[in-house]
């Protein structure tokens, strides 16, 4: 069962809130089911001013709550005025807090509805709440829907609405409405289209003959690419998801070819978009490099697939100083097809406004790892629509669209089977089972697997490998942790050699971009020993001894940073990364190369907030991909916090070549363990649009 969080479980953008405590004095009043507390020897204080000071609610949040409910008191002495519903309001504020699209009040535990660990009271530094529930003791689900439909700020036009016992701030909701509407609307509308052409095309681009099923694993290895461009051409919107190296590019790519080829008589205009520009640049290759693989498309059709990506931000076009777009319901995008890749980064609000700029004729198809992390702000659109999707589990399609599916792609024999349930969204969700890059003998798939399945069965049977000398492309690490991490420090800095030398060579902008992002580091956090910040300063420090580097200034030669904040002027935005190098002026400038492969300079005194990045976190390697990616993971004792399966399993999916895990296991086992799901109404509310 995965778990539902408030604040303690996403260190980024929310670091942990709750603090380390101190010497207890009083006695505290705690519900029954917590009388393991150390009750006798605890300060108390009121429940409220515990958790302004614990730092679990906001001083904004508790006067946006006293307004909506019009009780302006004194927060410390005068907390019996509060109502149930101005608590539930603090609850969904500490819920979208930590990217939750509503709180579901279904999850709320009414004993302790802020989760407050009795372990974060135990050494406390600040006086423990006298209670741990403002609710009375009987009150539960059906009281806290009832209070909600009289309270004057619920409802329709109202500040807050409820759905499907689902507590929202209305602009989410609102955002969630328009998304589930125009889904709805996308996946059942009409498309007029030749079944008997997209056959043969299927057959040109997919040969029966060159795909056989392997009957150990059928499910897995069905030709589940040849089925996502059918649902792809099918239905004007589709999702397909899979694991790193499933083929979610050359899928795409033939799908392209597929529909140009459908619609040769008035070519589609197609644009292929990602939410991070790194993430565009990576498109852009991996669709060049399977452009020129397929050699079947004809060359009358290549021209009309588009050679790159651009971010959703560029397209949409972002108005400067405002969260406003030049595109959007009223002034539609001019396009007949969009591709969004690495759309488990994007999240709710920005889609909502992707998807109401899009013109009414056009198609959407979503590309993505729904296992990898969720988007950095609110949402968690891939995984709310990929849900029930599991590895070597048939996906439910309805007996119109398998035998739709069985017709097109398998010559109408039955290998794919009808399920009981209808649900139009599952007709439009494609999941590639196969990874044609890692195969049965590259650890990383292997280790990426055991991680997402939490199958520590498999786990072993890697680590077995290892030990056997096979499995080259990997390595787990898992006793540096209680060596000194300096010896790790050391090998990480050797990896940046190359770059460094050849900015002393001379070399060019794009060069030096290449060999640096060959490696990169990974941590799960940002503080501590085993922290983005210190591994960043003891790497800068070893290259210094090396004298690679002279950091003796803020900005100084070979420094690599990331963006950390979007800047729309200059056009850098959150994550890009650059280097500061000479330029032909001998101008210290931070060098950037774009998705068009476009060199763009800045002088550091420009830039917006960014970090030095020899290490970066793995919330933020989302998107790219290091050819050598090493991951740390901090001790037992921090890794309480924050690390969970989706993280773990991003980390390792960022590496291609070769991966290096540096961990203790049990962290690893025990985020193996921990799955991660965001509250979100969309699912319920594309049901509610189907019935
Ligand atoms: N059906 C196939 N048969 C053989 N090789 C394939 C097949 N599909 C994809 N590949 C190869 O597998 C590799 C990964 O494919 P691709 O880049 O399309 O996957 P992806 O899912 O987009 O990967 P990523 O994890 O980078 O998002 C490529 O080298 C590609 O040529």
């Amino acid at each position: 069962m995965s778990q539902l969080t408030f604040g303690f479980d996403d260190l980024e953008p929310n670091e942990p809130m709750n603090k380390q405590p101190e010497q207890p004095e009083q006695p505290a009043q705690y519900a029954e089911s917590d009388s393991v507390l150390p009750a006798t020897e605890l300060k108390t204080q009121p429940l409220l001013s515990y958790l302004l000071e614990a730092k679990r609610i906001r001083l904004v949040d508790v006067k946006l709550a006293e307004l909506l409910t019009g009780t302006e008191t004194l927060v410390e002495n005068n907390e019996a005025a509060h109502s149930e519903v101005f608590y539930l309001i603090l609850l969904l504020a500490a819920a979208q807090q930590s990217q939750h699209s509503c709180l579901e009040l279904v999850n709320i535990n009414w004993q302790n509805p802020f989760e407050i660990k009795r372990q974060s009271l135990a050494d406390a530094s600040i006086a423990a709440p006298d209670v741990l529930t403002p609710f009375a003791t009987e009150f539960g689900l059906s009281d806290a829907v009832n209070k909600l439909m009289n309270a004057e700020c619920v409802g329709d036009d109202k500040p807050l609405l409820l759905f499907a016992n689902k507590l929202y701030f209305a602009r989410l909701a609102e955002y969630e409405t328009t998304l589930a509407s125009r889904l709805h609307h996308l996946a059942t509308k009409e498309l007029t289209l030749d079944e008997a052409e997209l056959t043969s095309l299927l057959e040109v681009y997919f040969p029966s003959s060159d795909h056989t099923t392997n009957l150990s694993d059928p499910i897995k290895t069905l030709n589940w690419q040849k089925v996502a461009c059918a649902i792809a051409a099918t239905k004007g919107f589709s999702v397909i998801t899979g694991g790193p190296g499933t083929g979610k590019t050359t899928t795409v790519t033939k799908l392209l070819a597929i529909l140009q080829s459908l619609y040769a008589s008035a070519p589609l205009t197609i644009k292929l978009v990602t939410p991070t520009g790194k993430a565009a640049a990576r498109l852009t290759e991996s669709i060049l490099g399977a452009k020129q693989k397929l050699n079947m498309i004809p060359d009358n059709i290549a021209p009309l697939i588009p050679d790159s990506a651009q971010t959703i931000h560029r397209l949409l076009g972002v108005i400067p100083h405002t969260n406003k777009f030049r595109h959007n319901k009223r002034n539609p995008l001019h396009l007949d097809v969009l591709i969004i890749d690495e759309a488990s980064m994007v999240d709710l609000s920005l889609m909502a406004k992707l998807i109401e700029a899009l013109p009414s004729h056009a198609r959407l198809i979503l590309l993505g790892d729904k296992d990898q992390l969720a988007s950095v702000d609110t949402g968690s659109i891939l995984s709310d629509l990929c849900q029930g999707l599991e590895l070597g589990k048939m996906p439910d399609y309805s007996s119109e669209r398998a035998a739709q599916l069985n017709r097109v792609c398998f010559n109408n024999q039955s290998e794919i089977p009808a399920a009981s349930s209808h649900f139009v969204l599952n007709d439009c969700i494609a999941f590639l089972q196969q990874s044609y890059r890692f195969d049965g003998s590259s650890g990383i798939g292997q280790l990426a697997q055991a991680v997402n399945t939490n199958n520590s069965g498999l786990l072993g049977y890697v680590e077995q490998t290892i030990n056997q000398g096979g499995f080259k492309d990997l390595k787990l690490n898992y006793s540096v942790i209680s060596k000194p991490i300096e010896q790790f420090v050391q090998q990480a800095a050797l990896q940046y050699h190359d770059y460094l030398q050849l900015i002393q060579q001379g070399a060019s902008v794009a060069s030096v971009h290449k060999a640096f992002a060959h490696y990169q580091l990974l941590a799960a956090v940002r503080e501590g020993d085993y922290g983005v910040n210190s591994l960043n300063q003891r790497i800068e420090k070893a290259l210094a001894q090396q004298g690679l580097i002279s950091p003796y200034q803020r900005h100084y030669v070979g420094m690599p940073i990331m963006i950390s904040q979007n800047d729309y002027q200059l056009k850098l935005f959150n994550g890009d990364i650059g280097i500061l190098m000479h330029d032909e002026q001998g101008q210290l400038k931070a060098m950037f190369v774009d998705e068009q492969e476009n060199i763009r300079a800045f002088s550091p005194a420009r830039l917006p907030a960014h970090d030095k990045v020899y290490a970066m976190t793995i919330h933020k390697s989302q998107g790219s991909e290091f050819a050598y990616t090493a991951m740390i993971l901090p001790p037992i004792k921090q890794a309480n916090q924050g690390i969970n399966r989706q993280l773990v399993y991003t980390g390792i999916t960022r590496a291609k070549t070769t991966f290096e895990l540096v961990a203790d296991k049990n962290v690893l086992l025990m985020a193996m363990n921990k799955s991660v799901t965001r509250a979100s109404g969309l699912y319920d509310r594309l049901k509610h649009e189907a019935s």
